[in-house]
């Protein structure tokens, strides 16, 4: 005979089975209604035309977060090969075609189920700034030549224009703090140092700046719920090749045959042609009335006479404002941190300057010794390095340290502010993606509303409340249970 178990009634089987089942189906709706949907991207694309190249930088964020909450990547960045597009002038239809290459690089990279939906924009700076001043047709056929080209493409060109400066500096800002979450999170922001081939921007906040000293460098944003008032000038010319130009220019103003630059290394020699160094608009109002074709090169190498060379090409006594950085441009007293960028980051990681715990004086003696190296000397400690660069580090890291302290006006208590970066969290520091998340609006003025609980949190609240809810079920069952008798049931 079996003893039967009071547990093993039909109803009670019953009941535990739908509960059973209850909670399952409770559990499974909750977790499929609110999982996060399987990773699926949306795409944009930013070419960055510049004056020494084009780069192409795609980015991406999670397709269900484009309501301005997900995180803008670049998953992948193309460097164009060849030179600027403004430098295509006698040629545009090349400038197009030089394109072509990294645009194909993007319909790999991009899937082809989001090309047709995927924005693409060219933006151009400085150096098309200067072919503009110099000869707008000029500057017109190459936009037209690059707009046919990138027409052809299967993404949504939505057009190539040219960025005036307070937008470069401006976007640069909001790229470097957007990366470092600063934005999203309302933190103290930080400064943008960007030096470009032909321009060079600076753009900080400064609560000493409310926009009504000097409005034409004040840039009002809104973003996240938080108001700014950006400090932004972007220099025209003061780009790293565009004031070697100018140094050049204030060392041949006579017409010499030979010169010799003391920002260039001993033994360094190089003929150039008065025309080619004086068809910028940089410096074509001063060339020298009578001066041969050509003219020789030579480098000496000296830091401190290079340094009086660079400071030629600021006018600092100019201002008519209460201060001033140089060339009588108005600048509000220096504030926060700075990531410094671009031509910043190449000759600082060259001279091994990116630490900026080193002191000012160091990276003067730093200079000094790189400028007094001899030119063979130095390509054979740099096999690796293009002889382009090489040339020209000793007048680039005079002009970065000049610019820093007598231009911007750091200290040597200030210089350890800035942070000479190259990429953050993966995405490279420069105007593209602020300009990107702009154009898209991924950048909401109102902070946008966060769910009460994270998915998993809520995933577990859901599932404790159902087992509650369960035994509070089988509970209220009580008068059903079988009652337990005393004697043993005998079946
Ligand atoms: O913004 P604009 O002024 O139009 O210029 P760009 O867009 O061409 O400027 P980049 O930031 O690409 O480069 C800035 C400068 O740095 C130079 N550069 C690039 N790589 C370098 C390296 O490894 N060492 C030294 N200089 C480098 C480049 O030739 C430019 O003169």
């Amino acid at each position: 005979m079996k003893e039967r178990n009071p547990w093993h009634t039909p109803l009670t089987i019953i009941i535990a089975v739908i509960g059973v089942i209850a909670i399952v189906a409770l559990v499974t709706i909750a977790v499929l209604q609110n999982k996060p949907l399987i990773p699926k991207y949306k795409y944009g694309i930013v070419l960055d035309a510049g004056s020494s190249h084009t780069a192409m930088y795609i980015y991406e964020w999670p397709a269900e977060k484009d309501n301005n909450t997900g995180r803008v990547e670049q998953t992948h960045c193309c460097k164009v090969s060849g030179s600027g597009i403004s430098d295509y002038a006698s040629d545009p239809k090349l400038a197009g075609e030089s394109l072509k290459a990294c645009m194909r690089d993007a319909e790999r990279f991009v899937p082809s189920e989001r090309h047709e939906e995927t924005p693409l924009y060219l933006g151009a700076t400085a150096g098309m700034r200067l072919l503009n001043i110099k000869d707008s047709a000029a500057s017109d056929r190459v936009f037209q030549a690059v707009s046919e080209s990138l027409q052809k493409s299967p993404f949504s060109f939505q057009g190539a224009r040219i960025l005036s400066g307070q937008e470069e500096g401006a976007f640069g800002w909001v790229t470097v703090n957007y990366l470092d979450d600063r934005l999203e999170q309302g933190l103290e922001t930080t400064g943008a140092l960007d030096l470009g081939g032909a321009s060079t921007q600076i753009s900080f906040i400064s609560d000493s700046f409310d926009g009504s000293e000097s409005p034409s460098n004040y840039v009002a944003f809104r973003l996240y719920g938080n108001d700014y008032n950006l400090y932004t000038h972007s220099f025209l010319c003061y780009g790293k090749d565009q004031a070697l130009r100018m140094a050049l220019a204030h060392q041949t103003q006579s017409g010499p045959g030979s010169i010799v630059d003391p920002c260039f290394n001993n033994g360094y020699s190089a003929v150039k042609n008065y025309s080619v160094l004086y068809e910028s608009p940089c410096v074509s109002g001063r060339k020298p009335s009578s001066a041969p074709q050509t003219f020789t090169h030579t480098g000496k190498g000296n830091f401190y006479e290079c340094q009086e060379v660079v400071k030629s090409i600021f006018n600092f006594t100019e201002c008519k404002y209460s201060q001033c950085s140089f060339n009588g441009i108005f600048q509000p007293t220096l504030q926060g941190t700075y990531g410094a960028f671009s031509a910043y980051y190449f000759v600082m990681k060259f001279l091994n300057l990116t630490d900026t715990s080193v002191p000012l004086q160091s990276v003067k003696e730093a200079l000094a010794r790189l400028c007094a190296t001899p030119f063979d000397t130095l390509k054979k400690q740099h096999p690796e390095v293009k002889l382009k660069f090489l040339n020209e580090y000793c007048f680039s890291g005079t002009y970065i340290f000049t610019l820093l302290t007598e231009g911007y006006n750091f200290t040597s208590r200030t210089f350890s502010d800035i942070k000479f970066i190259k990429k953050i969290k993966g995405s490279d520091a420069g105007w593209t993606l602020g300009y990107m998340l702009n154009l898209t609006n991924m950048i909401p003025a109102e902070a946008p509303d966060t769910p009460l609980l994270p998915h998993a949190g809520y995933v577990s609240v859901i599932t404790v409340i159902a087992l509650v809810l369960f035994v509070l079920f089988i509970l209220s069952l009580r008068p059903l249970w079988p009652r337990c008798s005393q004697k043993p049931q005998i079946v």
